[in-house]
């Protein structure tokens, strides 16, 4: 069954809006801010925020470290509550998380003492039920056929952080939300991760928002790269990637990416700067 056409898992939630197109998974962030200890410290993470992702795009999210990357998607899987503004999901405001909205973080989630099949099909089973045959034949395309009944810890990470992409999507999101997923793996096992990625957002076209450091990762994936400026966050600048679709990773040697490349970190280098001044600024 496609996202297209599963039922909401929660009667009690509104059941998202499919776009003019049918699509789902479409993000809507609007003058968004996020003021960490507002009587205390009083950190403004981010501050008036504009972006409207489209159902079924990729976008990845750059910007110098601390500019509150990590924070708009916490407001997006309903982890954290704007101070102001609002962030809507196929039109209905987040109040939760909710399975349909699946986060991958740069350290995996496993349960340690869960197998990696029990792992994969712990959402389903707190949510919807657990499919027969389901775990097993996503964790064959995950490349983890014959390790359904290993522990987390007799994973490689590379292999650790294919079961956690697989325990996402046997919730089968409409969005998927990743925070730096590959930035502790060797360039090898990253490079096979981009592509493993790429393969199972072009089959299911799911929305997927992909936070990194890494401009070649973020220019090599996405349909839009979003800049963001140093703290208090809000857009800074938004490239379209015309690369054409597949991608392999030889698209990153041709003058078009070079050119791309050029321009974000051009971008990236003003923001940090800033950041760097904030910071020595106190
Ligand atoms: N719970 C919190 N309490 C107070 N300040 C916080 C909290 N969480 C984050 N911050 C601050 O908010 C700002 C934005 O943090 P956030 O983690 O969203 O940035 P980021 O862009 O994801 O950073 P990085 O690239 O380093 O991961 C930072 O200055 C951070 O120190």
């Amino acid at each position: 069954m496609s996202k297209h056409d599963s039922p909401t898992d929660d009667p009690t939630t509104a059941g998202p809006t499919p776009d003019s197109t049918g699509k789902t998974g479409a993000i809507d962030i609007n003058d968004l801010s996020k003021i960490y200890d507002p009587e205390g410290e009083r950190v403004v993470a981010v501050e008036g925020m504009d972006l409207d992702v489209e159902a079924e795009e990729f976008v990845a999210l750059l910007g110098p470290s601390g500019c509150g990357k990590s924070t708009v998607m916490e407001c997006i899987a309903g982890y954290l509550e704007p101070t102001d503004g609002e962030v809507l999901v196929d039109g209905n405001t987040i109040s939760e998380p909710d399975p349909k909205r699946g986060v991958v973080f740069q350290e995996n989630r496993l349960f340690p003492w869960k197998t990696i099949k029990e792992n994969v099909e712990f959402g389903p089973r707190m949510h919807k039920g657990v499919e027969e045959g389901r775990a097993e034949s996503i964790l064959d395309e995950m490349g983890l056929d014959g390790f359904e009944a290993s522990y987390p810890s007799g994973l490689s990470g590379g292999m650790q952080q294919r079961a956690e992409l697989a325990r996402l999507l046997a919730n089968d999101p409409a969005i998927m939300l990743m925070d730096e997923p590959f930035s502790a793996l060797d360039a090898l096992t990253k490079e096979i991760m981009q592509k493993k990625l790429l393969e199972v957002w072009e089959r299911d076209n799911r929305t997927v928002l992909f936070i990194t450091h890494d401009v070649e990762e973020a220019i090599l994936l996405a349909d839009r790269v979003v800049i963001m400026t140093a703290r208090p966050g809000q857009v800074k600048d938004v490239i379209d990637v015309d690369i054409e679709r597949p991608r392999d990773p030889e698209v990153v040697t041709t003058d078009r990416f070079t050119e791309l490349r050029e321009r974000a970190l051009s971008v990236i280098r003003e923001e940090a700067q800033r950041a760097l001044e904030q910071e020595e600024g106190g």
